[in-house]
């Protein structure tokens, strides 16, 4: 569980889509199980995913111009895979409760699988708040600060949260990409002072980004990158 996160329990593995990572992992955890299907289900959900994650940034740094070296980028950002439980409310909690609050995430992208409970709700850009249902055949892609900064603010990063409701226990897996690099900037393709589009935010270090998010300044502001470096 997490301090503030009522009901809520996760299990994170770094480099999930290695599987040496989710074989180290499962040793260290259950060292005393047979770990086979775990190592299997768990690394052939997060490189999938991965894969999905590689497409999907590929494809919005191709929409926006930018050429950059697919090995450097790479080698840049490193993946966390999440799984998260989030129990059914009880008889005397109200019908639907949030259970992870509003926020943006801190990351480059991250891909959303849910398993066939709802919960994930997404924040148009007016301001009305969409459910988005679970489906086997599909998955959710959703921009986090890192990207929004990088394409100096032209991809949003919508604010999303979970919310609970009925009597069935949720279950998510998470794929994020992090950046793993020293400071994050929009490069030059991206900023035009005379086209409207001028540098949006000043260079930043990722992890100091993430310390003050969860600082109480940071928490005192809905939209923390802007805070931290908006120009
Ligand atoms: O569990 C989910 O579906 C999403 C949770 C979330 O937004 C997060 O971990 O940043
Ligand atoms: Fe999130």
């Amino acid at each position: 569980g997490l301090p503030g996160l009522h009901a809520y329990e996760s299990l994170a593995v770094v480099d999930g889509p290695e599987p040496g990572a989710v074989q180290a992992f499962a040793d260290l955890m259950f060292p005393a199980a047979d770990n086979a299907a775990f190592c299997e289900i768990v690394h052939g959900a997060a490189a999938r995913m991965a894969e999905l994650e590689w497409a999907v940034r590929r494809m919005v740094r191709e929409g926006l111009g930018v050429a950059v070296d697919e090995a450097e980028a790479q080698s840049a950002l490193w993946h966390l895979f999440r799984m998260s439980e989030y129990g059914a409310p009880t008889a005397d909690e109200r019908a639907t409760e949030v259970r992870f609050r509003s926020h943006q995430d801190t990351n480059w992208l991250s891909v959303v699988c849910q398993h066939e409970v709802e919960g994930l709700e997404m924040q148009a850009r007016d301001g009305r708040w969409v459910l988005v249902r679970p489906s086997p055949a599909s998955l959710v892609v959703m921009a986090g600060n890192a990207l929004r900064a990088w394409s100096n603010d032209r991809v949003h990063a919508p604010f999303h949260r979970i919310s609970v409701g009925g009597d069935a226990t949720r279950y998510s897996a998470i794929l994020f990409s992090v950046p793993g690099g020293p400071t994050i900037r929009a490069p030059d393709e991206l900023v035009d002072e005379a086209g409207g589009h001028p540098r949006r935010f000043r260079d930043y270090d990722y992890d100091e980004f993430v310390r003050f998010c969860v600082s109480e300044e940071g928490a005192r502001h809905e939209d923390k990158l802007k805070a931290y470096c908006g120009v």
